[in-house]
């Protein structure tokens, strides 16, 4: 059975401790949200899951695998090396959408993310079952390399990506309810639920007929994020190999929803 675990990660009463006492430096900012998310990110992928960065003061991880304990102590460790704490919120559904907006949810009703006194709360309750599994799928700009970055200036590149981003996260968002997350260069790696080939192919035609930007995607299942990546990474490959748009792992190909 599809189910996707999603944990919410919100830096508590952040706004206000960027400006307290005095709006603090723009770079030392930067540099406490990267170190953040990188201590996230490797704290989750330890143990298989997947994080992303979004907006840094709201992250969001793909935790299928890891229990109460663990998002504790992801707290508790956070909590001990940076002057922020953060919030997690739990949401699981086949529909990462709506797993999303149930770990939204349960920080929501704890009270606002600048409340003073709404810290280190945890929401929400992670799959006990371990049969379940995920999807994960991997997108990538067709020769980014040849026609952006070796041709343009890097600000013009970085406007095709992210038009191409911008117009993928909204199509998966509204058709499907799968969430996706830039992770660097030309890579979009989005967390979807059960969908065939013909719609992942319909979500690239629409990117290229909107803004012009040709993907491919490779697309894994497993029971991690981990699993579930590495499996859309090798799809990715044969995409390169044999000249495709779209290819599913083995399981991932097994399961139809339309
Ligand atoms: N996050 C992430 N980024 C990657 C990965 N593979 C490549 N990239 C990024 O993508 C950039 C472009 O590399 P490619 O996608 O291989 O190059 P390309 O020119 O688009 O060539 P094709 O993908 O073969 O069409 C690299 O500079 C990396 O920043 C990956 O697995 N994960």
């Amino acid at each position: 059975m599809t189910n996707t675990q999603l944990t919410l990660v919100q830096i508590d009463n952040y706004g206000p401790w960027t400006v307290t006492p005095e709006p603090r430096r723009e770079m030392d900012l930067q540099t406490l949200q990267s170190r953040l998310f990188a201590d996230i990110a490797q704290f989750v992928g330890y143990r298989g899951g997947y994080a992303f960065f979004t907006r840094f003061d709201n992250m969001v991880a793909v935790t299928n695998g890891l229990d109460t304990d663990d998002h504790r102590l992801l707290q508790e460790s956070m909590g001990n090396r940076y002057p922020v704490t953060i919030s997690l919120g739990i949401g699981v559904d086949a529909n990462p959408a709506v797993a999303l907006e149930a770990a939204t949810e349960g920080l929501q009703l704890a009270g606002s993310a600048q409340d003073g006194d709404r810290r280190e709360v945890l929401t929400g309750t992670p799959i006990t079952d371990g049969t379940d599994d995920l999807s994960i799928a991997h997108f990538d700009v067709n020769d980014a390399t040849e026609k952006y970055t070796d041709r343009l200036n890097e600000f013009d590149s970085f406007i095709q990506i992210e038009q191409g981003y911008a117009t993928l996260m909204r199509y998966l968002r509204e058709e499907h309810g799968g969430l996706s997350f830039f992770v660097g260069g030309d890579n979009i790696i989005a967390v979807t639920p059960e969908m065939g080939a013909d719609a992942y192919r319909d979500a690239i035609d629409h990117v290229e007929d909107a803004v012009g930007v040709e993907l491919k995607v490779g697309v894994g299942r497993g029971a991690t994020a981990h699993e579930a990546g590495m499996a859309a990474k090798h799809a990715l490959e044969e995409c390169r190999h044999r000249g495709t748009a779209v290819e599913l792992d083995d399981v991932a190909a097994g399961v139809e929803s339309e």
